[in-house]
């Protein structure tokens, strides 16, 4: 759909010139790898892409190979804001999230800091032009907020020439965004700047601007969070191209995107990130991608994904067009049941989870009458972690156990960040079912129930486990990784004590674990070979 901008501003009818990619300007790629808010651990290329029409990052070709785990560079974003919605206690100075320290601002009452020294830097580098507007939308999205600054910066003379230059070159899709609904929010903040300004502002320049920065901003996720707490315009980061099966990922730790290999990485070799969330199933994917950063992902992944479905249906006598609607009222189904938990009392019929759980398996079963959707497939998975989840929040033990054990194993996912993330979800699971008394109600519910014996020792397995890839996945240095180390050694001190327990990393241990995790396996019916090996 066309939007008609509706002002009489002669800027209204802009065209952007078309770009030159990146690469076309190697001294000016250099120079930008090198500025020093960017600190590069591995020698990097900003060279053609093999992916996209544009340009790509590479690990340089002069350089050796690289490990999975290995940092790729680090960098304190040229802007970004934060997505107050998901975190509404983060300090828009340095980005730390602390719901005793942070305060919000007396004027606005939106933005937030943490102290006095961060309030006086945030007024000075971005508030001060914002707060009044602020005042008025409070409620302004992320990614619009990061545009306002940008813009701001530019007014002020913060943006320098070189900066400017990488600006201009990057990818905007103007076309493509120009043509959605949210045409007329982008050209909203527009006048809002233009206004704040008292004209000085160059409608066009930000008409320009901000299809840029929906294109190339990056979500910033920190490790322990599945949300992202906002938008970043990180000048390297936005020439790093896509994959479903990416290379490298990325995430948010004190103010700095942190990007690391996830695999090994060849000398020379494109370095790729998943624009979006790489667990949910190969079809939703590709929507999103087509809508949000208009392109069709080539990658391997999908290709292969696509054929294990199509195979999968042939073999079943599914048809298509069911499948991705039951997959569809699936994901929506859980969002429905996460956003009751939010609100409760808004939406009740979303609250009863052994309802949900019905409608799940009919909607699974109804797809294919004559055989089983595999619990693999997803968006499967997805949704019984989430309900784990929400099981707990419920004090419905035994439930959120079968569940978490059922999304957790039966997945496709065995490494990355996402795994690290669901592990310590089911880690939370089993902790309060581990500490469960013998003569709980649940024993007498169902006799067959795990002991905790049993789902101590699978705790501590899957923590040692999930200890060890959280190191080799965020780094040793990571506050994230610190976090789950420092629960485990609390964990370990417990079990040290208890005479002739058997510690993880030893061979009886193991054992002891492999025991445990059949019979937990055995009572939630999930088959054997998807059992974790520690
Ligand atoms: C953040 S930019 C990445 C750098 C970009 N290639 C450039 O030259 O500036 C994102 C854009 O790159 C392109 N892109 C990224 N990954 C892609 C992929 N796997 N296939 C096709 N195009 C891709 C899309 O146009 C996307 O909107």
């Amino acid at each position: 759909m066309q939007v008609m901008m509706t002002s009489t501003d002669e800027n209204d009818d802009f065209t952007p010139t078309a770009r030159e990619a990146f690469h076309t300007d190697p001294s000016l790629c250099q120079s930008i790898l090198s500025i020093p808010t960017v600190i590069t651990s591995v020698p990097l290329q900003i060279k053609s892409s093999r992916i996209s029409l544009g340009s790509g990052l590479f690990l340089s070709s002069s350089s050796s190979s690289i490990e999975s785990g290995r940092e790729i560079f680090r960098s304190k974003p040229f802007m970004w804001a934060p997505d107050r919605f998901f975190s509404p206690n983060i300090c828009e100075a340095c980005g730390e999230e602390d719901e005793e320290t942070t305060r919000a601002c007396s004027g606005c009452q939106v933005a937030k800091f943490c102290g006095k020294k961060c309030q006086k830097l945030g007024w000075q580098l971005f508030h001060r032009d914002e707060c009044n507007t602020l005042k008025n939308i409070k409620e302004m999205k992320s990614q619009n907020l990061l545009c306002h600054r940008v813009v701001w910066w530019q007014q002020r003379g913060f943006v320098t020439n070189k900066v400017g230059k990488w600006v201009e070159r990057m990818e905007s899709h103007f076309r493509d965004w120009t043509d959605k609904e949210e045409c007329q929010e982008i050209f909203d903040v527009a006048m809002a700047v233009r206004e704040e300004t008292g004209g000085k502002v160059n409608v066009g320049f930000v008409w320009d601007l901000v299809p840029k920065m929906r294109t190339n901003c990056v979500r910033l996720r920190p490790a322990t969070k599945k949300e992202s707490v906002g938008f970043a315009l990180d000048l390297v980061t936005a020439t790093i191209n896509h994959s479903c099966d990416p290379n490298a990922f990325v995430f948010w730790e004190k103010g700095e995107v942190r990007v690391r290999s996830l695999r090994k990485i060849e000398a020379g070799e494109e370095v790729t990130i998943c624009y979006v969330d790489p667990t949910i199933d190969v079809a939703t994917r590709g929507e999103m991608l087509e809508k949000e950063h208009f392109f069709t992902c080539r990658c391997l992944r999908c290709k292969a994904e696509e054929k294990e479905e199509t195979g999968w249906l042939k073999a079943a006598g599914g048809k298509f067009i069911a499948f991705r609607k039951a997959q569809k009222d699936i994901i929506n189904l859980t969002k429905s049941a996460v956003k009751a938990s939010k609100f409760p009392g808004i939406y009740k019929e979303y609250e009863d989870l052994g309802g949900i759980e019905t409608k799940l398996r009919t909607i699974m079963c109804s797809t294919f009458p004559a055989t089983q959707w595999p619990d693999i497939i997803e968006p499967v998975p997805l949704a019984r972690l989430c309900l784990a989840i929400l099981y707990l929040d419920q004090g419905k033990v035994d439930h959120a156990v079968r569940n978490a054990l059922k999304g957790k194993l039966m997945s496709r996912r065995r490494s990355g960040p996402e795994w690290v993330n669901e592990m310590m979800d089911v880690i939370q699971v089993l902790m309060v079912a581990g500490s469960l008394r013998p003569d709980d109600a649940i024993y007498k519910q169902d006799p067959t129930f795990p002991t905790s014996t049993y789902i101590q020792t699978v705790t501590y397995g899957y923590m040692y486990e999930t200890c060890k890839k959280a190191g080799e996945i965020f780094g040793g240095g990571s506050e994230y990784t610190k976090g789950i180390c420092d629960l485990f050694a609390k964990l370990m001190e417990q079990r040290r004590i208890v005479e002739g327990a058997t510690l993880p990393g030893s061979k009886e241990f193991e054992r002891e674990f492999e025991e445990a995790q059949g019979k937990l396996m055995e009572w939630a019916v999930v088959p054997k070979h998807y059992g974790i090996l520690i």
